[in-house]
């Protein structure tokens, strides 16, 4: 499922007119009729009182349009319309005023709002949002503004065309005020906004549906955002997410994985990592940790191999040699390294991990993550070592502005070109966590994430994404496969274990291990 931007929808939607011949007009009628579908469907499925009226709030434009079209399907069906304009209709042109013409018509009832006159909310089922859509730019002015307060406020259920009216399509900012809708129908694709937060939040259950634009536009058209599901892991990225496996395989098969985590007051940050490599599937993990804690952890989990190193008693990273854990790199198939791992070693982690890259076999995937991550963004330099084996980052939005250098707000106005721009620019596959998470490959593709809740909003939920992303990395597959199914399945076990507590708030990340 594809996701683009107001702009690729402009082109598309011009593509399907100028160069296929579809007529416009074709698209406005299928838009419309699918919005009529959507809130039919929406109220039957939530028991709303159809024989009060349905208010359509229409704007100028083409999303006003698609509104007056859902107008006269609602009104076939013989239900109460009433159409409010956010200003007067005569200043509607092209198919949106067709639309007008044949509302008027139909004498279906139109009012054009004003200060002093709003529709009787009392009255009223449900509210049509067709504002505002993607041919709009900034914060809605007035009078579109107060109609969105006031429907806001009415706290009748809102159905959306295409995006909430106040919401930037781009990059799912919510401009003041913006729809709270219960729903919303994304016309032809998704567009980015609806599946990033805050608009997601105020999106509601979103769907996109087809109008008549062919998806093969969007195929040969560079449109390289796409919805993380089953399917798309199974088509595009050839991967089964159920992880089948052939009769004839052994541990061999499916990879050894090396673990670099945990500090003593980190201890279990590399121990759910770990565990997590092992719950994924790996055929061994071996678990590289300071020296001095490898005493009280030893048998803690049988099926892991621990590999103390060397720390001067110190019970961190600060005085273990890279080299050393380069050593154990030599014949493993991935190595994971950031979980737990505390204070730089003498302040200056960037130069430690330097030191590791020299050493490192050069076809080694590696997966950094937590720490690892705050090291190198502590360093002076900002660019990633050249190798033939895959760079993989599982940064939170934090540790994403340390790495771009622009703060987290920044990271979070624009989630999917802060990780976009990042790969591309790195050569690296970037994981910004948080709520639909974003995987973004050095080649332009981006996928974001479908799975997880917010119960998964605690520590220790990015430990065992990392040790699943390694494991998928020494299964042997590619960087973008192994990242898209570990972030995928990581918020189906997530989803799981809250729907087995029944609690999203009392999930912990061990609960996630025995989902697996
Ligand atoms: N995707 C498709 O192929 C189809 C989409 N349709 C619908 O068309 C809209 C986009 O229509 P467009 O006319 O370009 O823009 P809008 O309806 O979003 O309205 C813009 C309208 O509002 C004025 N405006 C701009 N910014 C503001 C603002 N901040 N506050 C107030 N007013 C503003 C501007 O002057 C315009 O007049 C898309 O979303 C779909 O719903 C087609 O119907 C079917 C094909
Ligand atoms: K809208």
């Amino acid at each position: 499922m594809y996701i683009v931007t107001a702009a690729e929808m402009r082109r598309l939607d011009a593509e399907a007119i100028g160069t296929l011949g579809i007529p416009s007009v074709v698209l406005m009628e299928n838009a419309g009729k699918a919005l009529a579908d959507t809130v039919a469907s929406y109220a039957a499925r939530h028991g709303i009182d159809t024989s009060k009226r349905i208010v359509i709030l229409a704007g100028k434009g083409n999303n006003g349009g698609d509104g007056l079209v859902a107008a006269r399907h609602l009104n076939e069906l013989g239900w109460q319309i009433e159409v409010w304009y956010a200003e007067s209709p005569d200043r509607m042109v092209g198919d949106a005023a067709l639309q007008r013409t044949i509302i008027c018509r139909l004498g279906i009832a139109e009012r054009i709002f004003s200060e002093g006159s709003e529709p009787d909310w009392s009255g009223a089922c449900c509210i049509v949002d067709a504002l505002l859509g993607t041919g709009t730019g900034g914060a809605p002015r007035e009078p579109y503004a107060a109609l969105i307060r006031a429907a806001n406020a009415s706290g009748l259920p809102i159905v959306a065309a295409d995006i909430p009216s106040g919401l930037d399509a781009d990059t799912g900012q919510v401009y003041d005020p913006c729809i709270r809708a219960a729903a919303t129908v994304s016309f032809a694709f998704l567009k980015r906004g609806l599946v990033q937060f805050p608009g997601a939040g105020y999106a509601g259950e979103s769907q996109a549906v087809p109008i008549g634009i062919p998806a093969v536009l969007a195929q040969q058209g560079d449109i390289n955002v796409r919805y993380l599901n089953e399917d798309m892991l199974r088509q595009c990225l050839g991967v089964d997410p159920h992880l089948s496996r052939q009769e004839d395989t052994h541990k061999g098969t499916y990879g050894h994985v090396l673990i670099a985590a945990g500090s003593r007051a980190m201890s279990g940050a590399g121990l759910l990592s770990a565990t997590a490599a092992l719950r994924a599937g790996a055929g061994l993990v071996t678990w590289a940790v300071p020296g001095s804690l490898a005493g009280p952890l030893t048998g803690v989990r049988p099926e892991l191999m621990l590999m103390p190193l060397d720390d001067s008693d110190s019970g961190d990273w600060s005085h273990v040699e890279p080299e050393a854990l380069a050593s154990l790199a030599a014949d493993r198939n991935a190595l994971v390294i950031g979980p737990g791992l505390g204070a730089a070693p003498g302040g200056d982690g960037a130069s430690w991990l330097e030191r590791l890259w020299r050493e490192l076999p050069e076809e080694l995937p590696v997966l950094l993550d937590a720490d690892a991550l705050n090291w190198f963004a502590a360093g002076d330099s900002v660019t990633w070592p050249e190798r033939s084996g895959p760079i993989v980052i599982t940064p939170h939005p934090g540790e994403m502005g340390r790495l771009a250098g622009t703060g987290t707000s920044q990271v979070q106005q624009d989630r999917i070109k802060s990780a976009g721009d990042y790969a591309r620019q790195h050569g690296i596959t970037v994981v910004l966590k948080g709520a639909r998470t974003v995987i973004a490959c050095p080649d332009g593709r981006i996928y974001i994430n479908s799975t997880g809740n917010p119960g998964m909003a605690t520590g220790g939920m990015g430990d065992v994404l990392s040790g699943m992303i390694g494991t998928y990395l020494a299964a042997g597959k590619d960087a973008a496969s192994a990242a898209a199914l570990g972030v995928y399945l990581h918020g189906v076990a997530g989803d799981r274990a809250a729907a087995r507590r029944r609690s999203a708030a009392s999930l912990l990340p061990s609960d996630l291990l025995e989902e697996l």
